[in-house]
């Protein structure tokens, strides 16, 4: 079986170049000159520069060329899929969709698998999620992921089909549950990076770790999602990841903002919009999500940084 990877950021790159030692993977980028360049290094010199591909990964330009693949990986930011599957429904129609991407999206307050299912309700939708960094993956360091398909056949073969000697997958059929975990995370990486940024100091973010998965479990709740697939890789796995490491975009942007620098505005940072849509969810439902709510604040400048940590860390005294 062929597997196809549509978008060749970082993270696809690094789905690729695992699988492809076990399958054939078909690496799809956009860019034409991307295409070109890829198939002559043999790396992704732009996103995961230092990675060789192996053998049997084929770097594609024509979506025409995917035809064959029953699988198909979407490693495209969030804010962006809907848009690209209404531009390619037909081709991807009757295939499984496996968004890897984190994020809820903007205007309606879903996540991947909500919008695969919604523009293209003839495909089988499943999500990847979990902690990992892109560059450890490609390395073939150890990793462990959470595969999330409402089939829970359908489930189980991607399970098999995906995993590698370095990449364990873990499945469920929770798929709410694993799109909030993968998406809020990063919203509190912003704030733990925030905090750090801030200098206010490692006790600070654990508290906010601490109270910013109480808030995650409190949104999946309400939406329907069961609390173990919050207490798992792709919830508080991935909290734990994106909160500490120096290698999250997301925990980056949010040490910038504490710091008073700026921030490439280029970069990937799902965190961003998903605070806002969060933010815009909560507030219809009538949901307390006080972290989001001030990150989303502090990203579109109605908060200064001294009022936010304020904020952040004096909520009123309650029970835990
Ligand atoms: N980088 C990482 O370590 C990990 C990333 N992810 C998730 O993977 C998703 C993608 O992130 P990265 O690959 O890291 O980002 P990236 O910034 O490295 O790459 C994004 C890719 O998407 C492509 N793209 C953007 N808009 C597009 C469009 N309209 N149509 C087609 N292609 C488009 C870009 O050309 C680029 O190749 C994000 O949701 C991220 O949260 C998940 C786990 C790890
Ligand atoms: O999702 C990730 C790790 O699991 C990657 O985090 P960033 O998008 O913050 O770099």
């Amino acid at each position: 079986m062929t597997l196809a990877i549509l978008g060749a950021g970082a993270f696809g790159t690094a789905l690729a170049i695992s699988i492809s030692h076990d399958r054939p993977v078909q690496l799809w980028a956009r860019d034409a000159d991307q295409v070109a360049d890829m198939k002559a290094a043999r790396e992704n010199t732009l996103r995961l520069p230092g990675c060789p591909f192996p053998d049997d990964l084929r770097v594609i330009g024509d979506l025409g060329d995917i035809s064959g693949s029953e699988t198909v990986l979407l490693a495209i930011p969030m804010q962006k899929l809907r848009d690209f599957l209404t531009r390619h429904h037909d081709i991807l129609s009757g295939k499984t969709l496996v968004a890897c991407c984190k994020g809820m999206e903007l205007g309606t307050g879903v996540g991947p698998v909500s919008v695969i299912r919604d523009v293209i309700p003839g495909a089988e939708a499943a999500i990847l999620t979990g902690p990992s960094f892109a560059a450890d993956i490609a390395r073939g360091l150890p990793t462990a992921l959470t595969l999330a398909c409402g089939d829970d056949e359908r489930g189980a073969i991607l399970q098999h089909d995906l995993s590698t000697a370095n990449l364990r997958i873990y499945r469920t059929t929770d798929t709410i549950g694993a799109e909030l975990g993968g998406a809020l995370k990063n919203v509190i990486a912003i704030a733990c990076g925030a905090v750090m940024g801030a200098g206010l100091g490692e006790s600070a973010r654990a508290a906010l770790m601490t109270r910013g998965y109480a808030e995650m479990q409190r949104l999946a709740e309400y939406l329907g999602a069961d609390p173990t697939t919050l207490a798992g890789l792709s919830g508080f796995g991935d909290l734990t990841l994106t909160c500490t490491s120096e290698q999250s975009r997301n925990y980056r942007l949010g040490r910038s903002l504490g710091e008073g620098n700026s921030f490439d505005a280029k970069t990937t940072v799902e965190g961003a919009a998903t605070a806002q849509a969060v933010h815009d969810m909560a507030q219809d439902h009538g949901l307390d999500m006080p972290i989001t709510s001030v990150v989303a604040a502090l990203l579109e400048n109605r908060l200064d940084m001294k009022t936010a940590m304020k904020r952040l860390l004096s909520r009123p005294l309650k029970e835990e």
